[in-house]
């Protein structure tokens, strides 16, 4: 059994040898002993630091000092008091008058023994080295001519011309040191084995541990590595530690270079304290970060969309945000209904924001996006997101799943329970096909799982919000233009309001930008709107085009191509066929 390593500091030669003499019979110790006082003890164990000693023992003061320039159990051998009986009974043969100084671990001693043999002792308190010769001289001058007390007392007494008695430590104040060392050894091993068992057990799991004190300073890392990314995410947990007040843990995703993190905060509180604690995984997902198939976004990341924000003076649109405010706090699944660009996924953040799941982030599945090899990533890899728990998974572009995966997604729903574990939240173009609504995964969301359907009104049908839309696209805007726009003339305005806004929302905010390009006044006029609403109804923006998708067979491609002209035409057949090349009868053929 390995030895336990003592550093002895012996304030006189006396204690020396009977430290040696008591550790020479104690099979479980390894006893170094030096002779050193308060001066030069603490300089004795800095230049023995590095000899990997497992206790100090000393004695008094001079522990006292050791204990603040070590980290090492500093064992103190405790004055007994037996050793003080024995100084006081030595110096009360001596016919003249003594005194007892030394510190309150003396004097304490001495107080009690003064108190039980009803003697009227004369005893000074030192509280530092620095009052000996004044507490010595005041006793000196009382007619005291023998001083009791520890070695440097000893000295000083000497020194002024006294005569004076050592208080020693006997064997047993030794014995009981080494016991206290022995135990507290025991306690020790078994802390520090539990220690390295689960700092094994942590370097070994895939997740690294950073705890935070209140301070927002690393106590404790277990992160291998001490690099650039390694940095950025002691940085991210400890912005994190901010938010501490938060009730609830909190879980992040953040993408750093190529990877994804995965951030878990728990809050430990000890002894009334609290240590933020974060658990930090990589993802090992196929697919890169800022993948628009499949996205993680924490509320903190994504921009603050605020239900109550939402104004209008519209019934429709009124309605449809009293029933979001109520069921962004429960878990039922929701699909938003509208055309293209009227707020869908503007007003799912907003219910993410709103919803108890806000502190987790939000997977978001752009079905436009995907292909074969993310959907079976989806619905075969260990990493799927459909695995996670207590997440909102919101399902964009629901209009875009083709027949084969809404048979597959109809399928994985029925038989796992990724609707029970999480909240779903779905946005489907109501305009697109008609044939989709009937599909078995539409099928499922209405009969089975009882979706709540929102229908975000078109904003050809809610234009009296044009002109408060119009002012927030503006203010938006405005950081970007060197020009200051205060707002429309009144013609212009209505110029605005009596267009036919395919497009909604996108459509308008497009506008706006094109004002804000051509105007050069504080207010716009007539004119400049007309100009911009001719440019924006010849052509298609960009962005709005969800057609081409190389995950598509060609029919479908076609058959999204006729849906899409259809709409831009407001189902006129004759002049989709028309404006496609066919004739009405093929067209008709086609859509059926
Ligand atoms: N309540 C709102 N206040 C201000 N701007 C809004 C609001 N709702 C939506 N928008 C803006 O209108 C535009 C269209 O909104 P959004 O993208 O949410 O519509 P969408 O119906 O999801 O569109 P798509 O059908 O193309 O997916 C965006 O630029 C968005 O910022």
């Amino acid at each position: 059994m390995k030895k336990i390593k003592v550093l002895a500091i012996a304030p006189y030669q006396g204690l020396k040898d009977l430290i040696d003499k008591v550790a020479g019979e104690m099979n479980e110790l390894e006893v170094h002993t030096f002779v050193g006082d308060m001066l030069n003890g603490v300089k004795l164990v800095q230049s023995k630091a590095d000899l990997d000693y497992d206790f100090i023992l000393s004695r008094a003061g001079t522990a006292e000092l050791i204990q603040k320039i070590t980290d090492l159990p500093v064992i103190d051998m405790k004055l007994s008091i037996i050793d003080m009986m024995r100084a006081i009974k030595l110096a009360q043969n001596y016919s003249g008058r003594f005194g007892i100084v030394g510190f309150k671990s003396i004097t304490d001693t001495a107080n009690i023994i003064g108190q039980l043999n009803n003697d009227d002792l004369e005893i000074q308190t030192l509280h530092s080295i620095a009052e000996i010769e004044k507490a010595i001289a005041h006793l000196k001058a009382n007619g005291v001519s023998l001083i009791v007390g520890d070695v440097i007392t000893v000295r000083h007494a000497k020194k002024m011309g006294l005569h004076s008695i050592l208080v020693t430590s006997g064997r047993e104040t030794v014995m009981n040191a080494f016991s206290d060392i022995i135990s507290v050894n025991h306690y020790l091993s078994a802390t520090k084995e539990k220690t390295i068992i689960t700092e094994n057990i942590i370097r070994h799991s895939n997740e690294s541990v950073l705890v935070f004190n209140e301070g927002k300073e690393v106590i404790y890392s277990s992160m291998k590595e001490n690099d650039e990314i390694s940095s950025i995410l002691v940085k991210e947990c400890a912005s994190a530690c901010s938010n501490i007040e938060d009730e609830d843990d909190l879980v992040i995703v953040k993408s750093i270079q190529q990877d994804s993190y995965h951030i878990t905060r728990k809050k430990l509180s000890i002894v009334g304290k609290t240590y933020p604690t974060y658990y930090l995984k990589k993802l090992h997902s196929p697919l890169k970060p800022m993948d628009k198939s499949i996205l993680y976004k924490n509320s903190t990341d994504s921009p603050q969309v605020d239900l109550d924000t939402f104004t209008t003076s519209n019934k429709l649109f009124t309605n449809v945000i009293e029933n979001a405010r109520s069921l962004a706090e429960t878990d039922t699944p929701i699909l938003l209904y509208g055309e293209k660009g009227t707020g869908k996924d503007t007003l799912a953040h907003a219910i993410f924001q709103r919803s108890r799941y806000r502190n987790k982030p939000m997977v978001i599945i752009d079905v436009m996006y995907m292909n074969d090899k993310k959907w079976e990533l989806l619905f075969e890899s260990d990493n799927s997101p459909f695995l996670e728990e207590d997440m909102t998974i919101y399902i964009r572009n629901l209009h875009l799943l083709n027949d084969e995966y809404q048979l597959l997604l109809e399928s994985y729903f029925s038989n796992s329970f990724v609707h029970k574990r999480n909240r779903l939240v779905f946005t489907c173009d109501s305009n697109y096909s008609k044939a989709m609504e009937q599909g078995p995964f539409m099928l499922y969301l209405r009969n089975e799982l009882a979706v709540f359907p929102l229908t975000l009104p078109s904003l050809n049908e809610r234009k009296e919000d044009i002109p408060s839309i119009v002012s927030l696209f503006l203010s938006e805007m405005a950081p970007k233009y060197s020009n200051q726009i205060l707002g429309l003339k009144p013609e212009a305005l209505n110029r605005l309001q009596n267009f036919h806004w395919t497009y909604n929302l996108d459509q308008l905010k497009r506008a706006v930008e094109e004002l804000f390009v051509l105007t050069n006044d504080f207010y716009v006029d007539e004119d400049t709107v007309k100009i911009v609403l001719n440019s924006i109804t010849i052509t298609t923006p960009e962005s709005t085009n969800p057609l081409i998708h190389t995950n598509k067979t060609l029919d479908q491609l076609n058959k999204e191509i006729i849906e899409q002209v259809l709409i831009e035409e407001n189902y006129n057949q004759t002049k989709a066929a028309n404006r496609l090349g066919i004739s009405r009868s093929t067209l008709w053929r086609k859509i059926k």
